[in-house]
């Protein structure tokens, strides 16, 4: 693939372009094609544009952990300057549009989500703390919450509840993985809960996290109902999350974890996806 598409990182951001499909979809009375096409626009320049921004602050970091060596700043396949300046120009482009073509408070969240990964996240908390993905996780929200508000005109107490679920969903999303990595953070410097609690622990705490999740996805949508596809689809991903998550405490394996994080994307596609046939 172009070096330059691998910056956008195309396998994690479809996933935050459909939040912020699925916030519009869920919320807008009439949705119309313009507006939903201006959406994925301004979803994909500002996510891709975050990732490539992280691409370039992170090359360091990424030349440090087998997982990331690879990738193309580390390999030489495209100069720090050139990514920096591509990120900064689809990241403005999409933020600006956001603000343009969606209006005030959908750019808002457009700038927020942008904001929480790329600053808070990426500059400021991710080698300074194991508490980096907290601090950084409300970018989650603001994906689902650009599209509710476009769809809405406004945010209210229900989207933000919604949002939650992917804010609660990223700590067993991204520590899973850390899990298996553990050894590749720590070489790199970078805190994350599996470099500083004991395996036990890290997977105990994990396993937990995601069963809190799925919990919480189940809340959700027995308190905001909904029809019989969106509850066989929430409950689909609720089921694999408890499979994974027994799985895991049972074994206590790098295996378990890394079954734990790859399913972690389908379980939060199954709740979007009962959120769109909510709509
Ligand atoms: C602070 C927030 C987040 C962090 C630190 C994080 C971290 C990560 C990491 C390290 C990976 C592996 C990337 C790779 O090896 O190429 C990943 C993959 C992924 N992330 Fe996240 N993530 C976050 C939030 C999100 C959110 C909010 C979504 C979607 C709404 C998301 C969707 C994905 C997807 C779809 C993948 C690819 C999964 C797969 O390959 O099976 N992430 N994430
Ligand atoms: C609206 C908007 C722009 C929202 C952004 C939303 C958001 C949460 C993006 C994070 C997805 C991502 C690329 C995480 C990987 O970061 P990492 O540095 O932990 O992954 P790595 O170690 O693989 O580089």
């Amino acid at each position: 693939m172009n070096p330059y598409l691998i910056l956008l990182k195309p396998r994690v951001i479809w996933l935050l372009i459909l939040a912020s499909l699925a916030g519009y979809l869920y919320s807008a009375r009439q949705p119309n094609i313009a507006q939903a096409f201006s959406l994925l626009l301004v979803a994909f320049l500002s996510t891709g544009g975050a990732a490539a921004f992280n691409h370039y602050w992170e090359r360091d970091i990424d030349a440090a952990m087998r997982r990331t060596a690879k990738r193309p700043l580390p390999a030489g396949l495209v100069e720090p300057r050139n990514a920096l300046a591509y990120s900064l120009v689809l990241s403005a482009l999409g933020i600006a549009l956001g603000f343009l073509l969606l209006g005030p408070l959908p750019g808002l969240f457009v700038f927020l989500g942008w904001f929480f990964y790329a600053v808070v996240y990426t500059v400021i908390l991710k080698k300074r703390t194991w508490l980096n993905i907290l601090g950084g996780g409300f970018a989650g929200n603001a994906t689902f919450l650009g599209g509710y508000a476009l769809g809405a005109g406004t945010v209210d107490l229900h989207a933000v509840l919604i949002s939650f679920a992917i804010y609660l969903w990223i700590p067993s999303h991204i520590w899973a993985l850390a899990y298996k990595y553990r050894d590749d953070y720590r070489r790199a410097g970078v805190p994350m809960l599996p470099t500083v609690v004991g395996e036990k622990a890290a997977v105990a705490i994990i396993s937990l996290l995601n069963l809190a999740s799925a919990a919480y996805i189940m809340t959700l949508y027995l308190a905001f109902g909904g029809g019989l596809l969106g509850g066989a689809l929430v409950a689909a991903g609720v089921v694999a999350t408890i499979a994974t998550g027994a799985y895991a405490l049972a074994t206590k394996t790098d295996e378990a974890m890394w079954k734990m994080y790859k399913a972690s994307s389908p379980v939060l596609t199954l709740f979007l996806l009962a959120l769109i046939a909510n709509a």
